[in-house]
């Protein structure tokens, strides 16, 4: 680590919002506002079981993963045309460029919608041209991942993968999504294997809810690069010290582990752990449009629950966001010296 200037804990929440960092961990359907899922659904003529945006907004409140996935489902029911999804990317983009993201890697999740009929063509082709236009419009870089649905089955992953294949050059990467608890990484041990003689990258949400096992699972059978979330890998010893010498990241989200209730409270969030042991722990929003705050309300408020979190974490937590894209080398190298520039300008200004 270079050295970090010293920064005054009052400029630490400006600080976290002006350096630049990655976003490794964003669900593009969870950054569906309810003011744009109510102007889509007036659209494309789909009924809500939702009187207006307020009455939607006072249904979330989760209890668990599962409460959130229903009501995130019923919301990705508005999306039917190429326009609305590229109209959900650039609104994503429009807002994380706001928060200083120089770098997004975005899931998708292709069965929600091919499964209400929509063709994945019109999913892949407007979330791509959001892409691109963001960077030509804001300066910002974006791919694509892929992720599939481990409620349904390995069958129809594999269906999924062979709809996505016209679209390879689309896409940089494949990740497992939706609800984790009763359906481990080994359910897709196949369909992993064959993406990665794709030539694809591969993560996978695991040690959300699920225990540090569907991590190793993740790890071992579906030989995940990142794993999302993994804040339960604090329970195995051995597992935390596989994170920290293998360095595969941890996306982790502190917003949405509070509001699906795997902590109590932002001050009992792990984060500072899992960075004391050495992992290269990011944080990231998960469905910001679900569960009240983008990337920038993640540091903020998290640092302010926890002010063991300093300078040096933060520009950690950034670092690691380079380090752990799938970005070439030479833009990580370039993000690392605009890091740099913005711990110099916050602690002399
Ligand atoms: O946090 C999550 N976990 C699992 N599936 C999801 N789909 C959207 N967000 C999530
Ligand atoms: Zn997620």
């Amino acid at each position: 680590m270079p050295t970090i200037p010293i920064i005054a804990p009052e400029r630490l929440p400006a600080l976290l919002a002006a350096m630049p960092k990655a976003e490794l961990h964003i669900h593009i359907e969870g950054s569906l506002e309810p003011e744009m899922i109510f102007a889509l659904a007036r659209r494309n003529g789909v009924d809500l079981p939702y009187a207006n945006v307020e009455a939607l907004r006072r249904a979330y409140a989760f209890t668990d993963l599962q409460s959130f996935l229903d009501i995130y489902y019923a919301g990705a029911s508005v999306l039917l045309k190429e326009q609305d999804f590229y109209d959900m990317a650039s609104a994503y983009l429009a807002r994380a460029a706001m928060d200083n993201v120089v770098h997004a890697e975005i899931f998708f999740d292709p069965q929600t919608h091919t499964a209400r009929g929509v063709a994945i063509d019109t999913v892949i082709q407007g979330l791509h041209r959001a892409c691109v236009d963001a960077r030509a419009e804001l300066g910002i870089s974006a791919s694509l991942i892929l992720s599939f649905l481990r409620h349904l089955s390995e069958e129809d992953a594999f269906a999924t993968l062979e709809q996505a294949l016209p679209w390879m050059d689309k896409f940089i990467g494949v990740g497992l999504d939706s609800s984790e608890l009763g359906h481990p990484p080994e359910k897709f041990a196949r369909v992993f294997a064959r993406c990665r003689e794709l030539g694809l990258h591969v993560v996978a949400h695991a040690g959300e809810e699920g225990p540090p096992a569907y991590i190793w699972g993740a790890l071992d059978v579906l030989k995940a690069e990142r794993i999302d979330h993994g804040v339960q890998a604090v329970h195995d010893a051995a597992l935390m010290r596989r994170l920290a010498e293998e360095r595969i990241p941890l996306t982790v989200c502190p917003l949405s582990n509070l509001k699906l209730c795997v902590f109590p409270s932002l001050a009992a969030h792990n984060l500072p752990a899992l960075l004391e042991a050495g992992l290269v722990a990011t944080v990231n929003s998960d469905d910001p449009a679900y569960f009240g705050g983008y990337i920038n309300a993640n540091f903020i408020q998290t640092f302010a629950a926890l002010p063991i979190l300093t300078a040096r974490h933060a520009w950690q937590l950034a670092h690691n966001s380079f380090e752990a894209s799938f970005a070439p080398q030479a833009e990580k190298r370039a993000w690392g010296d605009r890091l740099q520039a913005c711990f110099e300008h916050h602690a002399s200004a």
